[in-house]
């Protein structure tokens, strides 16, 4: 298992390269061009600049999340060629500074999906919670306002600009259905992995997050099946999944160490983190300890140890602790001690 961290960038991060490096076992940073709009080409001399800054800490860059998918390759326009061509490009220019892995999701309109990005918890922490009859009820623009609320950070995948056309994106998303949002994928990747082998970085698709249909969209990555069904979509170990914890435990019925046993050589990075889950549909991020929330993460990573895990791993979202005025979710002192947790587990299990 190589650890490594979310960071967002100098200037769009409170958590610094010099913290980053001090946490114990973290090799490297999990990275991305948050201000360019999906589907344009990432300049070689900006990804050289986060090289440099990253070397000056003794970090690598080797994981990507994410290069997001342009809409219209999701909606099978037949504008995707253009977005496509880019996208393969970008794997170019990333594979120059040592880029393995690219993280990126499938989801239409939405990446991940939120009610409330500083929930108290009992402790008196706050985290992000996902408050079921809300999303149920809730017109689209609304959240969209909620989520920008805090002005000091930029929200992946909430991006005001792209969502600026949220009518428009809808009715494009009228009458695309689950088996057309897998054949667009399909065509993708037919185009994508190839690149991807030539260049030797594995993709990895995000699951939906949460796993489950939101606001009458398409979503196709969110349960056992559906993951088997994409890995079967191109046979190639360079066409993975990023197995994330907290997105797809938010259904009770996966089962994540099956998963993991299952896919084992089409993992090339995992998120870990716990939720809360409740019986009404609701969930909560919590700490990563098993006894705070849903999800058995000593469970996951044994799970890990058997399968003999040598792919990338990241404490994936953690709650809001001490004070940190941070982005929510992407905190230093709960992430870290999230990896603290799951070196725990991981170094015991080496040693019996
Ligand atoms: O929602 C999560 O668990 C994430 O990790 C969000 C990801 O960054 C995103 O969906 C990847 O493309
Ligand atoms: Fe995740």
């Amino acid at each position: 298992m190589r650890m490594v961290f979310r960071w967002f960038g100098t200037g769009n991060d409170t958590v610094s390269l010099a913290q980053i490096r001090q946490i114990p076992g973290v090799e490297g940073i999990v990275w991305a061009l948050h201000h360019l709009p999906a589907g344009e080409v990432w300049p070689l001399e900006e990804i050289m600049k986060v090289k440099e800054e990253a070397d000056a800490f003794g970090l690598h860059l080797e994981v990507v999340e994410s290069v997001n998918v342009h809409e219209d390759i999701k909606l099978g326009r037949p504008s995707r060629d253009r977005y496509i061509e880019n996208y393969k490009q970008t794997i170019e220019h990333l594979a120059k500074v040592g880029v393995k892995t690219i993280c990126y999701n499938f989801m239409p309109v939405f990446d991940w999906v939120r009610t409330d990005l500083h929930k108290e918890l009992p402790d008196g922490s706050t985290a992000m919670f996902y408050e079921k009859q809300k999303i149920d009820k809730i017109d689209p623009k609304e959240l969209i306002n909620k989520i920008n609320e805090n002005p000091n950070f930029t929200m992946p995948g909430w991006e005001p600009e792209r969502l600026a056309h949220l009518s428009k994106l809808f009715e494009s998303y009228r009458g695309v259905t689950e088996e057309h949002l897998l054949e667009n994928l399909k065509y993708f990747l037919d185009e994508i992995i190839p690149v991807a082998e030539r260049y030797g970085i594995r993709m990895a698709l995000h699951p939906d997050d949460p796993p489950w249909s939101i606001f009458g969209l398409p979503r196709i990555v969110g349960t056992h099946d559906q993951l088997r069904r994409i890995l079967q979509l191109v046979d190639s170990p360079y066409h993975g999944l990023t197995l994330c914890t907290g997105s797809l435990g938010a259904n009770p019925q996966n089962d994540l160490a099956a998963m993991i046993r299952e896919f084992a050589d089409r993992i090339p990075f995992v998120h870990i983190r716990n939720i809360r889950r409740y019986d009404n549909g609701d969930f909560i991020e919590t700490s990563h300890r098993v006894t705070d929330g849903s999800i058995d993460i000593p469970g996951v990573v044994r799970a890990l140890h058997e399968v003999n895990f040598q792919g990338y791993a990241r404490p994936d979202h953690g709650r809001q602790i001490w004070d940190e005025e941070c982005r929510p979710g992407y905190g230093l002192y709960d992430r870290a001690l999230g990896i603290m947790y799951l070196w725990g587990i991981w170094d015991s299990l080496q040693r019996s």
